[in-house]
C-alpha cells in the first residue's frame, strides 16, 4: 500500500491525541483512504523533554527547516499554537508544497485569507475543522450540508474552558479561580487562558463560522466581545432563580444582508437546550431558511475529540491527493463584508444595577427606560446592605442602540451603577 508522510508541528494535548488516533485506528484509516498514514517527523519546542507519547524512530527536532526540507512529509499538522510563528511556518510549508491541517483558530481568524490564497496558488490543501468547536464537525457540515440552504444565524457555545468554568461555578459552587485551574489541568484552556476567559477565543471561532455561514471575512474589531471574567456568583444564582442559566454565547446573524456578530455572557432559559450543555461541551445551532434549527453538540476541547477533527482533515487531504484534486479551498463561499447597524440588532437584556437605597431611585431608573423607549418585563430589588440595593431587570426586546442609550444615561447618575448587561435568550 502506498504511504502518505505526516509531519507534526507540536506534540502537546492535541498532537498527542493525533498520534494516538493514527496509531490505534490505522487499519480503518488505510481501508478508507487506500494509503498508509505514517508519522515521519515531529517539531517541538523542547525535543529533549520526557513525553508519554512514544514515536520510535521518528526524528524530533526544534528546527522547522527540518520539516520544510523533508521530502517524506506531505501533510503537516500544525498543533503548536501562536499566531506569528505559526503563520510564518505554515506559509513556508505551503510554499514548499506541503498540505497543511491546523487547529489554530487564532491564526485562521486573523490570517486565514492570506493562507488560503497561498494554498490555492500552490494547489495545496489547507484544512482546519478542529479550529472551531473541537470535536464537533461543524465546518465541514456547513460547507457540505448547508450549501443549498440560506443560513440566517449561527449561534451557541464555542468555548469549552468558559463553559466548564460556568458549569462548575453554577453546579458545584467552585470558585472561578479553582474552576479555571482545573480546565487548564484537563488541557481545555489555551496555554495562556486570557483569550478563553475574555471571550477572544470564542470570537475567533465566530469569525470563522461567519466566514463559512455568510461568506464574510470579519476582523476582531467587527465583533462585540465580552468575556466571563466579570460574571459573579450572584449573577449566576440570580439567573437561576429566574429560570435561566448563564452561558458564554457566540452569535452571528445576518440582518438584511449585513452581519452582526457578538460573544458575551447570556441568560439562557432553562427550557432552551443550550442551557443543558455542560462542562467542556459545545453546541452550535444553525438556523437556516429551509431546514429551520439544527443543533450540533459535543466536546469542544480536549485531546481525543480535537484530534478526531484533525485526523478527519488528514483523511480528507489524503483522499484529495489520491484523486489529484488538491488546492480547492475548504470554504469557497465569498460575500462582501457588511456590518449591521446597532439599531437593527435586537435582543432582550438582563440588567443588574447597584442602586443607593434612598427614595426616588426606582423612579429615576424607570424614567431612563421610558426615555430610551425600552420597556421591561420583570424588575426586582433583590437585596440591600443598608446603603445599596441590587436591582435586576429583564427587558423586552430592545435594540443594541437602545441598550447603549440606557447605559449612557445610567453612567451619569450618581446613585445608580450598571454592573452587568447580558443578553437573554428564551
Ligand atoms: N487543547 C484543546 O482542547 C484544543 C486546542 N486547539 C488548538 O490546538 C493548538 C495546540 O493546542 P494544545 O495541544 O492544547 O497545545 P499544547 O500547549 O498542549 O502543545 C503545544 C505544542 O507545540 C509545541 N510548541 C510550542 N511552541 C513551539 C515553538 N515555538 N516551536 C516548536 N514547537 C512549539 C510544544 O512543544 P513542547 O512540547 O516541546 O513544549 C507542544 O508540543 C492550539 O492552536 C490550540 O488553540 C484547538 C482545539 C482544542
Ligand atoms: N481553549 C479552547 C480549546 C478549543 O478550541 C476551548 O476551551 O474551547
Ligand atoms: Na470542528
Amino acid at each position: 500500500m502506498r504511504e502518505i508522510g505526516i509531519g507534526l508541528l507540536g506534540l502537546g494535548t492535541v498532537g498527542s491525541g493525533v498520534v494516538r488516533l493514527l496509531q490505534d485506528n490505522q487499519a480503518k484509516i488505510s481501508s478508507i483512504t487506500g494509503r498508509r498514514l505514517t508519522i515521519k517527523r515531529v517539531i517541538v519546542r523542547h525535543p529533549e523533554k520526557h513525553r508519554d507519547t512514544k514515536l520510535d524512530g521518528v526524528p524530533m527536532t526544534a528546527n522547522i527547516e527540518d520539516m520544510i526540507q523533508d521530502p517524506a512529509v506531505q501533510i503537516v499538522v500544525e498543533v503548536m499554537g501562536t499566531i506569528q510563528l505559526a503563520e510564518d511556518y505554515i506559509k513556508r510549508l505551503l510554499q514548499a508544497g506541503k498540505h497543511v491541517v491546523t487547529a489554530n483558530k487564532d491564526l485562521i481568524a486573523q490570517k486565514g485569507g492570506e493562507l488560503v490564497d497561498i494554498a490555492a496558488k500552490k494547489q495545496r490543501d489547507l484544512m482546519y475543522e478542529a479550529s472551531v468547536a473541537g470535536g464537533i464537525p461543524i465546518l465541514r457540515t456547513i460547507v457540505n450540508s448547508f450549501a443549498a440552504d440560506q443560513i440566517l444565524e449561527v449561534s451557541g457555545i464555542v468555548n469549552g474552558t468558559t463553559n466548564y468554568i460556568l458549569t462548575q461555578m453554577n453546579q458545584k459552587k467552585v470558585s472561578y479561580a479553582a474552576a479555571l485551574k482545573s480546565a487548564q489541568d484537563l488541557g481545555f484552556a489555551e496555554s495562556d487562558p486570557t483569550n478563553d476567559v475574555m471571550g477572544i477565543d470564542a470570537a475567533y471561532k465566530m469569525i470563522i463560522l461567519t466566514q463559512f455561514a455568510f461568506g464574510m471575512s470579519l476582523k476582531l474589531e467587527n465583533v462585540t466581545v465580552e468575556g466571563i471574567d466579570k460574571v459573579r456568583l450572584e449573577d449566576i444564582q440570580q439567573a437561576q432563580s429566574l429560570g435561566y442559566t448563564i452561558k458564554l454565547i457566540g452569535d452571528a446573524k445576518e440582518i438584511d444582508g449585513k452581519a452582526s456578530v457578538s460573544v458575551g455572557p447570556t441568560l439562557i432559559a432553562n427550557s432552551n437546550p443550550l442551557a443543558a450543555v455542560q462542562n467542556e461541551n459545545n453546541a452550535v445551532v444553525v438556523k437556516s431558511a429551509a431546514v429551520g434549527n439544527t443543533m450540533f453538540y459535543g466536546p469542544g476541547a480536549g485531546e481525543l475529540p480535537t484530534a478526531n477533527s484533525v485526523v478527519s482533515d488528514i483523511i480528507a487531504v489524503t483522499k484529495d491527493i489520491g484523486i489529484g484534486i488538491t488546492g480547492n479551498t475548504f470554504n469557497s463561499y465569498r460575500h462582501q463584508v457588511a456590518i449591521a447597524p446597532n439599531s437593527a440588532v435586537k435582543s432582550a437584556y438582563y440588567l443588574a444595577l447597584k442602586v443607593r437605597d434612598i427614595p426616588g431611585q426606582m423612579l429615576a431608573l424607570t424614567r431612563i427606560m421610558a426615555e430610551s423607549k425600552a420597556s421591561f418585563r420583570q424588575i426586582f430589588q433583590t437585596s440591600s446592605d443598608g446603603d445599596f440595593a441590587r436591582v435586576v431587570m429583564i427587558t423586552h426586546e430592545i435594540s443594541l442602540a437602545q441598550l447603549e442609550k440606557v447605559q449612557e444615561k445610567v453612567a451619569v447618575l450618581e446613585n445608580i451603577e450598571l454592573i452587568s448587561s447580558y443578553r437573554v435568550l428564551d
